[in-house]
């Protein structure tokens, strides 16, 4: 019933706006023949011929309704339009539509920023008016009911919760008491490698290893060195399927009255199960936690989940601290840190194999580094200048979250002079900045040096180059992930050299993206190590 009338409506309404109706000349309203057809639907038989005219329309002068804007269609807006890659998609309509373009999804106003100028606009100006997440179907599930950082709408919980991961969970000290725990995952990551390397020009799955070393590492500190290895493919396994989850269409978030077919549909039994699926993994991991603090040493509170339990009863802290709030930090360090940290070590392997002279340069650099050790530690990443802007240059062409996380306005504000209203959502192609020529020479070419020549730093000032986000929503994860990927691809690297299996040129290898708001490499990375010599 509510479908049907949802599309009579839309249709009549759309109808109506756009044109005057009249019958073809000569006929009139008495020659209107209102019989039925014969049959159990019972439609009017004389088929209804009338002339359309475009009905005039009132120019409105408020800036707001000349926003540049795709032709879109009645009910579904301009949803057609957006290919699988969604940053792809939105880059190729901007380049037709303008760097601030407003689109139409069902029922939800999206500006779409693609220029710098207009993101540091915005962020300068308007960053509090847009510090808040939409109310989506998946977000709400994954914040725990508001409960986290990534996901939940602004306010006095999010303020709480990002001051403590910053303070307690992500901070230099934090990150840094860590690193015994990453050289095991290194020494684990290398032995891998070696092992392929010694039986002599095996083909190993790259892809698959480095994802295997970021999950380890990432649920490790996360939630502490119990953790099995089956758990572990199970967590990867969840933390995977969540980027392709907000891509799920949830008619809950666009046609707020067609709710009802996400339950006809099956995506909220969807929905729920996936949840289920962590519940039922939260409560084993607070389980075992304290099991282990008691058994082990007493002292397992280097964990996240650890200090997240240990800060719960203090009452110091200010707040409470809920059991939902615990649920939500955590799931979003796995989601928001595994598959990002990992795609990006993922692009920094393909595009060194890309790219042989960049490859030699940071080997050269390792060379001068080390020392005849056989491992490089974490202290002596400081003197590899040329490995981090390598990285830099990385995220700049394939920033792992290239639409960074959707944001909606909390207040009606003015951008680029239009008048924005409340509930507008805002969505910054990340992907686009890095790709800007104004901003970029060669924007297309790994170019390292680049950043030798510029100041350009991921940190959130630098608008043309915010792969980490900016202003209040920025990510609090960037020094965490930055250490996990640079000790592994230095150790990779001082350790092996690296080539494409026999056949296969750099032609073969595909660059294309996944779909999903994770954007890892598509083509898994298969490579050939061979151990190199250590200087
Ligand atoms: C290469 C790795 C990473 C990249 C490129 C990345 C990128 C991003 C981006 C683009 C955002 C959204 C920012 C915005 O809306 O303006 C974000 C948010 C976030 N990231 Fe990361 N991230 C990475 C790693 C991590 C790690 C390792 C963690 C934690 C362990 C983490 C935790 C978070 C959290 C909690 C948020 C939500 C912040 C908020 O809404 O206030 N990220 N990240």
């Amino acid at each position: 019933m509510d479908f049907s009338m949802v599309v009579i409506e839309i249709a009549l309404a759309n109808l109506l706006h756009r044109f005057d109706w009249s019958l073809p000349s000569g006929i009139t309203i008495e020659d209107m023949d209102m019989i039925e057809c014969a049959g159990v639907i019972s439609s009017r038989k004389q088929k209804l011929e009338l002339v359309p005219k475009a009905t005039r329309r009132k120019v409105i002068s408020q800036k707001a309704a000349l926003l540049p804007s795709p032709p879109r269609l009645p009910f579904i807006g301009n949803l057609h339009q957006l290919g699988s890659i969604l940053h792809r998609s939105l880059y190729k309509l901007s380049k037709q539509h303008g760097p601030l373009m407003l689109l139409h999804l069902g029922t939800v106003r999206t500006l779409v920023i693609s220029c710098p100028k207009i993101a540091e606009e915005v962020i300068r100006n308007n960053d509090l008016v847009f510090a808040t997440r939409p109310k989506t179907k998946v977000m709400g599930a994954l914040s725990y009911n508001k409960n986290d950082i990534a996901f939940a709408q602004y306010g006095e919980s999010w303020r709480q919760m990002k001051k403590l991961a910053r303070t307690h969970l992500l901070s230099s000290q934090k990150v840094k008491s860590m690193s015994f725990d990453r050289a095991e995952e290194v020494s684990l990551l290398l032995e891998k490698v070696a092992d392929a390397a010694s039986r002599g020009n095996e083909v190993i799955c790259l892809t698959e290893i480095l994802n295997s070393y970021v999950t380890n590492v990432i649920t490790r500190e996360v939630l502490g060195s119990w953790i099995t290895k089956e758990k572990k493919t199970f967590l990867s396994k969840l933390s995977h399927e969540s980027s392709p989850l907000f891509y799920e269409v949830f008619f809950q978030d666009f046609f707020p009255n067609l709710k009802w077919l996400d339950v006809l549909r099956g995506s909220d039994r969807k929905l729920k199960n996936y949840m289920k699926n962590w519940d039922a993994l939260f409560e084993e991991i607070i389980k075992n936690h304290s099991r282990e603090s008691k058994e082990v040493n007493g002292n397992n509170n280097t964990y996240f989940i650890g200090t997240l339990l240990e800060l719960q009863k203090d009452s110091s802290l200010g707040f409470v601290l809920t059991n939902d709030n615990i649920r939500g930090l955590t799931l979003d360090m796995i989601i928001a840190g595994i598959d990002t940290t990992f795609a990006t070590l993922d692009w920094c392997m393909t595009e060194l194999v890309r790219h042989p002279e960049v490859m030699n340069k940071v080997k050269d650099e390792l060379k001068k580094v080390v020392h005849g050790e056989d491992k490089i530690s974490e202290e002596l990443l400081d003197q590899l200048s040329y490995l981090k802007v390598f990285i830099k240059e990385v995220i700049r062409l394939h920033p792992p979250s290239p639409l960074l996380l959707p944001r909606e306005s909390l207040e009606e504000c003015q951008i680029q002079g239009y008048n924005i209203p409340k509930q507008n959502r805002l969505v910054i192609n990340a992907w686009a900045f890095g790709r800007d020529k104004s901003y970029w020479e060669e924007p297309e070419i790994i170019k390292p040096e680049r950043f030798f020549d510029c100041t350009a730093d991921y940190k959130g000032k630098d608008f043309y180059f915010i792969p980490f986000g900016v202003g209040r929503r920025i990510c609090p994860g960037m020094d965490f992930s930055m250490v996990v990927i640079e000790i592994a691809l230095a150790n990779l690297l001082h350790r092996f050299d690296w080539s494409l299996p026999s056949g296969i040129t750099i032609e073969d290898m595909d660059m294309i993206e996944c779909a999903g708001v994770i954007s890892s490499r598509k083509q898994k990375l298969e490579l050939v190590p061979k151990a190199s010599k250590v200087y």
